[in-house]
């Protein structure tokens, strides 16, 4: 029922502020951003079932926004990042189509699809295997999220499990208290190595942290060249000695000329070989040794996929690293090594490459990864934000109060709330299909209009608050009311009656759903297009006097004949 509720009243909350307060507009003419609202709802409603329709509605949404990330995925962005791994899961989301619960049963042929995805992504086995556990043990029992589909369920769980898996939280670059921060890199040959020292230090630099680059592979004297050349186009110094001299050597002059200069933070290159041979790591200990880094990164290319993992735990094993840096991000469809490295090395990546310009290195946020591997980004983090503020006993006893045309003041300012507790009026405007259309300024008006609304609102007794009816049959309340929130008496009366067409709308929508089946989205979306364009006479006219009987019942219990507005 909350979507229906959330749906009604931001409707009428929005017809209520764009309608009676603005200009040159007739209180029961529906404007187009309320129209605009009743069609979303009325989108929305066709996946909706009778229970958990809060929930329901904003699923509506991420359904919407999933199809048209999937269409983008399809088209343009599935040659990317880790286009083939999105397209698997589609598979397994496919599969629950139509299903009313996640079961042991029907969770089975998806969590294959799942797996085989992330083996295909070339995700090693027990990442795969324990990935896949995880998410279905919280599938089937504990964990669901209650009122949402369960491909949607499964999608969240898959996300959050998604996120786990590659560490959780950014893990940030670690600096030094006193003296400079100290970054080694490590990698085998043709990783990207000397593009990440010049990288990092353009990164740096835009935090305002001076750098200086080392020149430590002697083994390619073009290495050296190259960091140079890289160096002057960041503008930052490199420390070069030849190839004459060991890099430990190399490494303990570079630090001291650093020290010298008060440089923030030293990068020290070193060489890179085919494959890992003790050669290779005996000499990183010793420029280790020298060092005494802060951090120890080991640069991987994505590309190479489990394999970069199995690298990362090597190298700690044998040198002890703080970290991995995973280039190549850009070329590597398949998702791999992002999903496997903290799982299996126990090491987080801290940063990524994405292509090969200076400015193409940036954090690794696996809440980020999450989003682009499943195609929902921002979305999953707003249904959260919903669920927060919605209260399931809270939009029951709503709905409650609604069926019985009971609908007062305290559950409008809730409701007003809640809106504008999910982020502001444009954010949550922009999440809704079909809204787009929706200009800045009458966005503002709306959200001025609300203020508007809840500042009269404010000025009520409770007893008012809980019993409009008491405004309606007197002036004297709304003058005072007027009066103490420094509105005019015709904003107070336009705001009384605005309730009472509410509770008649919100009431007819909720019948229609409350009665039998639910409509299928065609047939509501006509009978909501219908009732807005309704010539006088039908529906429209229908509703208006049934809003108008309600203040006439309500007037009726009091001595004066006089309809709304009498005095009393
Ligand atoms: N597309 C893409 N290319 C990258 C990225 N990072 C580095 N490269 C490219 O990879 C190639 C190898 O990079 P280098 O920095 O020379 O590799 P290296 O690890 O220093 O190599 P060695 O010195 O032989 O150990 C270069 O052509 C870079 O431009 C990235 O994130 N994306």
């Amino acid at each position: 029922m909350e979507a229906m509720q959330i749906s009604a009243t931001a409707s009428s909350h929005f017809s209520a502020t764009l309608g009676p307060f603005s200009t040159n507009r007739s209180p029961t003419k529906p404007t187009k951003l309320a129209t605009s609202w009743a069609s979303s709802a009325s989108t929305n409603l066709a996946s909706l079932s009778s229970r958990n329709l809060f929930t329901r509605e904003i699923w509506g949404w991420v359904n919407s926004k999933t199809a048209t990330s999937r269409r983008e995925m399809r088209g343009v962005v599935r040659a990317e990042m880790f286009g083939q791994l999105t397209s698997g899961l589609e598979a397994a989301w496919t599969k629950l189509k139509g299903e009313e619960v996640l079961t042991k049963e029907n969770i089975v042929e998806p969590m294959r699809d799942i797996r085989r995805a992330l083996l295909e992504a070339d995700v090693s086995l027990p990442v795969v295997r324990r990935f896949v556990q995880a998410v279905s043990d919280q599938a089937v029992g504990v964990g669901l999220i209650r009122g949402v589909k369960p491909d949607q369920q499964l999608v969240k769980i898959v996300n959050d499990e998604l996120v786990k898996l590659m560490g959780g939280e950014v893990s940030e670059l670690v600096f030094s208290k006193s003296g400079p921060t100290v970054i080694l890199l490590a990698g085998l040959q043709g990783v990207g190595k000397t593009t990440v020292c010049a990288k990092l230090a353009n990164y740096l630099k835009k935090q305002g942290k001076s750098s200086m680059l080392i020149a430590g592979d002697v083994y390619r004297p073009a290495a050296i060249d190259q960091l140079v050349i890289l160096g002057e186009q960041v503008g930052v110094p490199v420390y070069t000695a030849g190839t004459e001299v060991k890099p430990s050597e190399i490494a303990k002059q570079g630090l001291e000329e650093a020290k010298k200069k008060k440089i923030d933070v030293v990068i020290m290159d070193t060489a890179g070989r085919l494959q890992i041979d003790k050669g290779m790591m005996d000499e990183l200990k010793e420029v280790k040794k020298v060092l005494n880094p802060t951090e120890v990164l080991l640069v991987v290319d994505a590309m190479t996929g489990q394999e970069a993992a199995a690298l990362v735990t090597t190298f700690n094993v044998e040198i002890g690293i703080t970290g991995a840096i995973l280039t190549k991000l850009d070329g590597d469809s398949r998702g791999g090594a992002a999903l496997s490295v903290k799982e299996v090395s126990g090491k987080p990546i801290k940063l990524v490459g994405r292509g090969e310009r200076m400015e193409d290195l940036e954090p690794f946020y696996p809440d980020r990864m999450a989003g682009r591997i499943l195609g929902m980004g921002d979305v999953l983090s707003f249904v959260e934000k919903a669920q927060e503020v919605m209260r399931q006993e809270d939009a029951e006893e709503l709905q409650k109060k609604i069926m019985s045309a009971k609908f007062d003041f305290n559950d409008f300012l809730k409701q007003t709330r809640a809106v504008a507790r999910m982020g502001s009026m444009t954010r949550v405007i922009g999440m809704i299909p079909g809204m787009g259309k929706v200009t800045p300024a009458q966005v503002r008006e709306a959200e001025k209009n609300l203020k508007l609304m809840e500042a009269m609102i404010e000025a009520m007794t409770p007893e008012e608050r809980e019993k409009p009816e008491l405004l309606a049959e007197s002036p004297d309340r709304r003058r005072r009311i007027a009066k103490d929130s420094g509105k005019t008496e015709q904003q107070v009366s336009q705001l009384v009656a605005q309730l009472f067409q509410m509770r008649v709308r919100m009431k007819n929508l909720m019948g229609i759903m409350e009665g039998g089946s639910i409509p299928t989205l065609s047939n509501l979306e006509n009978a909501m297009k219908a009732e807005q364009a309704a010539p006088p006479g039908t529906a429209r006219r229908k509703r208006r006097s049934e809003s108008r009987r309600q203040f006439a019942d309500s007037a009726s219990t009091r001595p004066s004949p006089r309809g709304f507005g009498a005095k009393n």
